[in-house]
């Protein structure tokens, strides 16, 4: 799914009016019948409601979602806000359709802000995608009540005060809402962590803007969900042979960390390769033939770290990084892998922090190698951001200038492709903050590397799949319990 910004949401409203075609007052019905859906399987109709309406088209949003759920037999307060600033045409229009079900009071100053009961769903309906400044004065203080209640707070397509696709100052006022209930698309501001109190539970709900305006916009985002995740799956063919899926290699493990070393390698073995081959250390041989039965082991000549670069030649595709430490012959060895590789690679962890600290190998990454740090590595390999806009925006410039891939991971871990675009990832939870998981995704994402599958499927279906796992583990289990071999127990597709 694309993530349009704020301007392209504008024109593909106005797209679907006239190509539909369709008043915009019926399509802001649409939109408030489509919360209204959401909003009736959520709350019973015993919960009162009180709607919060600024003076555009959010606010005309939150009017006709009042008169809705009133005829829909819900007890509806409507507040509108007295502040500076003309109404649009659609609230003005909604506020007449109102006036036959609901006489709505209005907040001139905030001693009007009424006593809020205990049992209240408040409605969110002040600013909407048209943010284009911080909110002051009035609207600001009314904020701030909102935000002070511990009632559930619902906002109408984004939290008012949170900017759409740009980074808000830290000082600015945004409501702080339980649950979101955006049109059409997921907007970028939510999938920065910095903005999670202003997003809540965020749900999608379709209002029918136009399928056409969708295909042919290019957008720099996009939502990876089941079906775009699910497309980039290669099917197994019948007649299909072990050397059909490929030899992966990971180098991994060093002294006391070889336990990434077996978790990268059962999730490559769980993700379809049709040979693994470990290169370990000396200590590890027997950890590894006892812990992956199914994998080879080589071993290096040293006893505790990786410092020699195997023969290539067999492999498909190469993963190094889990558990490899950062001594100086492994840093030759990195080296030595990067200027004759000639196959898919994947960098994780260490050998991420190796390039951070040794700069000049950035220059030798062959085209289409995957990354994939966690913030801190990135902010090593990248420099430090004041946001997480910032931040993202240096991952674009970063896979762009060297031509790479990123798995920037986190919540909604953001793939970057070496043209920019970002695909953000829909699947996982918080029970995956916790160590291992990322040599998991390492694992996975080599094995599909191993399997031919091209370095952006590689990237985004691995992530899918690895937080996948993390969902079906944290279902069982529960997120507290979850533990990163449950990530690759889980593994299945
Ligand atoms: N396309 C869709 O998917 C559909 C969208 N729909 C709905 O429309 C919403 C977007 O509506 P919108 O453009 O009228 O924006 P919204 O935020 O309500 O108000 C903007 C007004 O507020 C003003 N203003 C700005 N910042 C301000 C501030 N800090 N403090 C005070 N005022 C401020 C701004 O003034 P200006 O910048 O022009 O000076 C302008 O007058 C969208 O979120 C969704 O709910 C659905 O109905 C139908 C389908
Ligand atoms: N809150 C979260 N929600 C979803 N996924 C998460 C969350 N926290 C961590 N993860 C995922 O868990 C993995 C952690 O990777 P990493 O930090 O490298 O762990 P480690 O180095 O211990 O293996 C990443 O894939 C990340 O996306
Ligand atoms: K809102």
């Amino acid at each position: 799914m694309k993530i349009f910004n704020a301007q392209q949401i504008r024109d593909w409203d106005a797209y679907t009016i006239a190509h539909e075609p369709v008043s915009s007052l019926d399509l802001m019905e649409r939109a408030s019948q489509a919360f209204v859906k959401w909003f009736c399987n959520q709350f019973v109709q015993t919960r009162p409601v009180w709607v919060f309406c600024g003076k555009g088209n959010n606010g005309g949003d939150g009017l006709a979602i009042a008169r809705i759920l009133s005829t829909g037999g819900y007890d509806v307060q409507v507040y509108t806000i007295d502040y500076p600033g003309k109404a649009s045409a659609d609230y003005s229009a909604n506020l007449e359709r109102l006036k036959s079900h609901i006489t709505p009071t209005q907040i001139a100053a905030i001693t009007d802000f009424p006593e809020v009961p205990e049992q209240v769903v408040c409605i969110d309906a002040l600013l909407g995608t048209g943010l284009s400044r911080p909110v002051e004065g009035l609207l600001s203080e009314i904020i701030v009540k909102l935000n002070s209640l511990t009632n559930k707070i619902v906002s109408v397509d984004i939290a008012s005060g949170l900017y759409t696709d740009q980074s808000n100052a830290q000082d600015d006022v945004i409501v702080k809402p339980h649950f979101t209930v955006t049109f059409q698309c997921p907007k970028l501001s939510f999938m920065m962590p910095q903005n999670a109190h202003f997003t809540g539970s965020w749900h999608v709900v379709p209002i029918g803007l136009s399928e056409e305006y969708a295909q042919q916009t290019p957008a720099s985002y996009y939502f990876t969900e089941k079906k775009a995740a699910e497309t980039r799956i290669q099917p197994r063919q019948k007649f299909s042979h072990k050397g059909t899926f490929g030899h992966a290699l990971l180098v991994a493990g060093s002294f006391g960390k070889m336990g990434a070393a077996v978790l990268s390698g059962k999730a490559c073995l769980r993700s379809g390769a049709g040979l693994l081959t470990m290169h370990v250390p000396a200590c590890g041989y027997e950890i590894m033939q006892i812990s992956l039965p199914e994998a080879m082991t080589t071993v290096d000549k040293h006893e505790k770290i990786n410092t020699q670069l195997p023969e290539l030649d067999a492999y498909s595709a190469v993963g190094i990084g889990p558990g490899i430490g950062k001594e100086q012959p492994t840093v030759e060895l990195v080296e030595k892998l990067l200027d004759t590789i000639g196959v898919p690679l994947l960098i994780d962890a260490d050998a991420l922090n190796i390039l951070s600290e040794n700069r000049q190998l950035l220059d030798k990454l062959p085209a289409k190698t995957i990354l994939t740090p966690h913030p801190k590595e990135f902010q090593r390999l990248a420099g430090d951001s004041s946001n997480e806009f910032e931040r993202l925006e240096a991952g674009r410039q970063f896979a762009i200038r060297h031509q790479v891939i990123i798995c920037l991971k986190g919540a909604n871990t953001a793939v970057i492709l070496s043209n920019g675009d970002v695909h953000f990832n829909s699947t996982g939870n918080a029970g995956m903050a916790t160590g291992g998981t990322g040599d998991v995704l390492s694992g996975i994402i080599t094995s599909l590397l191993a399997q031919k599958y091209p370095a952006e499927d590689a990237a985004i279906l691995g992530v899918y799949e690895h937080g996948l796992a993390g969902d079906r583990a944290a279902a069982r289990r529960g997120q507290s319990a979850l533990i990163a071999s449950d990530v690759v127990e889980y593994l299945g597709w």
